[in-house]
């Protein structure tokens, strides 16, 4: 290949590589944070406070008395506050303002830890080859969710509803855990972009594979249980009103209602869902454990079998104590540990390429 001064030395590549990797590790922080923060927004009844949608003048709280009585005047104009916080004065509304600001802030604020340092590698000249579309897929999933927030919000709005169409919130959840994954996904390759998983057996792959995908579904079906209250009903474990199936499965018509509107069914989906992810999820480890040298791979599927067990007890506690607030975060919190830990296990599993791609360096 002719000398090329333009092109990056393999040193160089590397090195941008592993910034942008650690910028993109920061911003999934960051996005695993906002899941708290929505999880607290959820459950503390903060989320219907802000009736407007103002990006740029929202970022500021109120700073008088006349803007305060101005979004609190809109509040009351909204059946949750006519059903669920009637009365409940100027101080009542202040209490659940702030988390639903702070909630708005964040998505702000990863919104700029994601363009500023994006323009400044793109300007440079230091994204690698190939790296920018999925770059821009990722600041468009980003601006998709804030709009999906914002429609989700709007639903809690209209006549007869307290609380958000279960829809559009298990919408919300699932686009911010495939845009977490993909963040994180993307960070995983750039640290580490060879294909040498160990030796492995390839059912320990299809295992691993497996669990994964029931652990999107047991959160998906996580996402209606919240949506739903469904947690504040059935609160015994492991039977649900003495049976193992709980009766009512299938009242609703057509069937598939079932399973995002019967608080019997969703309740039921998801404890079977995460039963079965979880017994996956230690298999996988177990076996990880007994034929993986110690190393990435290892580590990753001995995390995914512990973080699975800590996340199956604490949904027992949340339901056994009715959805404390504070539980039910950790609850949702912790969901995003799952995934993280699974999608390492995938990582480090990945099926070795026969030809790696050449990318265009300099000695
Ligand atoms: C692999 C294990 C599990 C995973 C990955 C998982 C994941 C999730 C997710 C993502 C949510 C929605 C977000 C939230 O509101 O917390 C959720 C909600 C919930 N889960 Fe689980 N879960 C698991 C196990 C369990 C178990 C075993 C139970 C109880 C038997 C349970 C009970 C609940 C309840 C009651 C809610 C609703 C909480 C609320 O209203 O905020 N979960 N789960």
């Amino acid at each position: 290949m002719p000398f090329d001064p333009h092109l990056p030395t393999r040193s160089q590549l590397r090195a941008d590589q592993r910034a942008i990797g650690w910028w993109l590790l920061v911003v999934a922080a960051m996005i695993w944070a906002m899941v708290a923060l929505g999880g607290a927004t959820r459950l503390t009844g903060s989320g219907l406070s802000i009736m407007e949608w103002a990006p740029l003048s929202g970022t500021l709280p109120p700073l008088s008395q006349a803007e305060w009585q101005r979004l609190y005047d809109l509040y009351r104009t909204i059946p949750q506050y006519e059903l669920v916080n009637q009365g409940f004065g100027l101080e009542g509304f202040k209490q659940i303002f702030w988390l639903e600001w702070a909630h708005r802030l964040w998505g702000r604020l990863i919104g700029l830890a994601f363009v500023l340092p994006l323009a400044w590698f793109w300007l440079r000249g230091r994204i690698p080859q190939g790296l920018k579309p999925r770059l821009v897929l990722l600041l468009l999933l980003g601006g998709a969710q804030g709009a999906v927030g914002w429609f989700m919000v709007t639903s809690g709005f209209e006549a007869d509803r307290t609380a958000v169409s279960p829809y559009r919130l298990v919408t919300h959840l699932g686009l911010a855990l495939l845009l977490y994954g993909l963040v994180l996904w993307t960070a995983l390759n750039l640290f580490r972009p060879e294909r040498n998983a160990p030796e492995h057996p390839a059912g320990l792959r299809r295992l691993v594979h497996g669990t994964a995908g029931l652990l999107v579904l047991a959160m998906l079906a996580g996402g209606f249980v919240a949506g739903i209250h469904a947690g504040l009903a059935y609160n015994t474990f492991p039977l649900m009103e003495g049976r193992w199936v709980p009766e009512g499965y299938a009242e609703l018509s057509p069937f598939l209602l079932n399973w995002t509107a019967n608080i019997a069914a969703v309740q039921f989906n998801h404890r079977l869902l995460a039963t079965l992810a979880g017994a996956a999820a230690l298999a996988a480890a177990f076996w990880g454990i007994r034929v993986l040298p110690v190393g990435f791979a290892r580590g990753s599927l001995l995390a995914l079998g512990l973080v699975v067990a800590l996340q199956y007890a604490l949904g027992v506690a949340t339901l056994l104590l009715v959805v404390p607030a504070w539980l039910g975060t950790l609850h949702q919190t912790v969901a995003v540990g799952v995934l993280t830990a699974a999608l390492a296990a995938l990582h480090a599993l990945r099926r070795p390429r026969h030809a790696a791609p050449v990318s265009r360096t300099r000695a």
